[in-house]
């Protein structure tokens, strides 16, 4: 297996669903089956906060989750857990700046996707240079998904990384709906990372199309 091409990066990162059963107030597979109906490009395994599952119960809801994706052609992200991303041959990982060596993390998992977060143009230039497939920007917009999130910092972040140089594919993440996905991809995102906005919606496969078509239609504004 070779690296993932960067055009094909930038694609399966147009709609980022990322999910864990804390997220999830019916069956993590009902909501998952219903966002990849609505065209979700990529999915993270994200078991973590307050009442998340460890050990054999974590293990098993991934392997379920996985093979949803696998059913369907969805590339299946581990967030932190390199160990459960190898003992799954998952499709990639994420790391933040806190989840250790992104270096080293590429050298265990070889030519899977590696994600990393980066909040300045240092962190983007680190991760770069450590091998990322794609760089996770945010949060963009303030969240309650994650608790111990940082300052929003609006998408002039993107346009500064960009005008910097930071040309691998990027995803936006924090805060991100339909209502606000075109000024991320104006701004030089590739794609939109979420959590609560298909994950809590009343019909994810509904929130998962909006946001798609928002994607499409600023993704082709954006080539004028
Ligand atoms: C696509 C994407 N971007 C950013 C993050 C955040 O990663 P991190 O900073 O390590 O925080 P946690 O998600 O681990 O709490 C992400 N998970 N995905
Ligand atoms: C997992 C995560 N990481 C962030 C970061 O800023 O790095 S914000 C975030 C939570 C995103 O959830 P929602 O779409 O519900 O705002
Ligand atoms: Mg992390």
């Amino acid at each position: 297996m070779a690296r993932i091409a960067s055009e094909a990066m930038r694609e399966q990162l147009e709609v980022y669903f990322i999910m864990g059963s804390v997220n999830c107030a019916k069956p993590p597979a009902e909501i998952l089956a219903e966002a990849i109906a609505g065209g979700i490009t990529l999915f993270q395994f994200r078991e973590k906060g307050s009442g998340a599952l460890v050990g054999e119960q974590k293990y098993e809801l991934a392997k379920q989750l996985q093979h949803i994706c696998q059913e369907h052609g969805i590339p299946f992200i581990v967030n932190d857990d390199v160990e459960l991303a190898l003992a799954l041959d998952a499709d990639g990982v994420h790391i933040g700046q806190e989840d250790g060596d992104a270096r080293i993390v590429r050298e265990k998992i070889g030519d899977k996707i590696l994600g990393v977060s980066a909040h300045n143009l240092q962190e983007a230039l680190a991760a770069v240079a450590a091998g990322a497939d794609y760089i996770g920007v945010g949060p963009i917009y303030p969240t309650k998904s994650k608790e111990d999130a940082k300052k929003a910092q609006g998408p002039g972040i993107i346009r500064l990384l960009r005008r910097h140089g930071i040309a691998i594919p990027l995803v936006a993440i924090g805060g991100i709906t339909a209502g606000n996905v075109g000024e991320v991809i104006a701004a030089g995102a590739d794609g939109v990372s979420v959590i609560s906005a298909i994950a809590s919606a009343p019909s994810p496969a509904v929130a998962a199309r909006q946001l798609a078509q928002a994607v499409h239609l600023s993704k082709k504004g954006a080539q004028k």
